[in-house]
């Protein structure tokens, strides 16, 4: 085969290789081929300045045998070095630089966010609005999202810092100076409620509801309206969600989102149940790294 016959050739490319050897098979007497070699300063690839070893003079080399006869002495195979290959047409795979465009990477590609809450709470769909190919990590508390940043379990957290009805969280804050974060930016995220409850459960039955603080206060004015009575604050919408599904709850409903609904396996029973048609609230992203805006 006409691939075995051709000497190995560092730094070429498949497709050069395989020209070469197309040159080498068809004159069987040389191991090498000749080739021509063009310079050129433009920055096409297939054109590039050769590597400025290869444009050193060289001592004639003999034909077909890749070594030159010095003062009657044989040199050693001078190694094939003068391929036209451009230095960033790596064909090992090597890695390549780090750009500044890389560092304004926002999709979030291979970064773990943190948020605090269940799975389908809005803090995680405002991680996943600020980095869309962000790995998210559900917290417990909110100071176990800043200690994860510290640790450097996760990357990012993406915390609330403000409610529309509430105003500044002051926990938040006083969490981003003891821990010495900073806000690298901001997201802001439409919220829309809605009242949860278990399959075959109507709104008649209910006779509670469970959710984050806010979400409840936001959703009052509908709640008295559809004649719940009681309300019971839990640390946020999604574990309302959990809670409900996991203990087979007939007589007490959920506020959360329609995500919530899906992940728990609820009724959706009533939709964008806040005061306003959507809410939006504002969330930080606590880390030390690039600022980023959206939303
Ligand atoms: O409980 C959640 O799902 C949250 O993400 C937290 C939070 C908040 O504190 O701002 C987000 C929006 C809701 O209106 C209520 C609670």
């Amino acid at each position: 085969m006409a691939s075995m016959t051709t000497p190995r050739l560092p730094f070429l490319p498949a497709r050069t290789r395989s020209a070469v050897a197309a040159t080498s098979s068809s004159s069987p007497s040389s191991p090498l081929p000749r080739r021509s070699i063009k310079c050129s300063s433009s920055t096409n690839a297939n054109s590039a300045p050769l590597p400025s070893t290869s444009r050193q003079p060289r001592a004639p080399v003999a034909d077909g045998v890749g070594s030159a006869d010095l003062n009657g002495l044989r040199a050693p195979p001078i190694p094939v070095a003068d391929s036209p290959l451009p230095a960033y047409r790596d064909p090992h795979g090597l890695p390549r630089p780090l750009t500044s465009a890389d560092l304004m990477e926002s999709s979030g590609e291979g970064l773990k966010v943190a948020y605090q809450g269940f799975p389908g709470a809005y803090s995680e769909a405002a991680a996943k609005k600020a980095y869309p190919n962000c790995q998210t990590v559900p917290c417990e508390h909110f100071d176990t999202a800043f200690q994860a940043v510290q640790n450097w379990i996760v990357d990012r957290a993406v915390l609330p810092l403000e409610n529309t009805l509430g105003g500044s969280i002051h926990r938040n804050y006083d969490l981003l100076l003891r821990h010495e974060l900073h806000i690298v930016g901001e997201v802001r995220l439409a919220v829309r409620h809605c009242l949860l409850a278990n399959r075959g459960v109507k709104i008649g039955n209910l006779r509670n509801v469970i959710s984050h603080p806010q979400a409840l206060a936001q959703c009052e004015h509908t709640l008295t309206e559809l004649g719940i009575e009681h309300r019971q604050a839990v640390d946020d919408t999604a574990g309302a969600a959990k809670l409900v599904a996991e203990q087979m709850l007939q007589d007490t409903g959920a506020v959360a989102s329609s995500l919530a609904a899906e992940l728990y396996g609820l009724d959706i029973l009533a939709e964008n149940i806040q005061g306003r048609k959507s809410q939006c609230h504002p969330f930080y992203d606590a880390c030390s790294g690039t600022y980023y805006t959206s939303g």
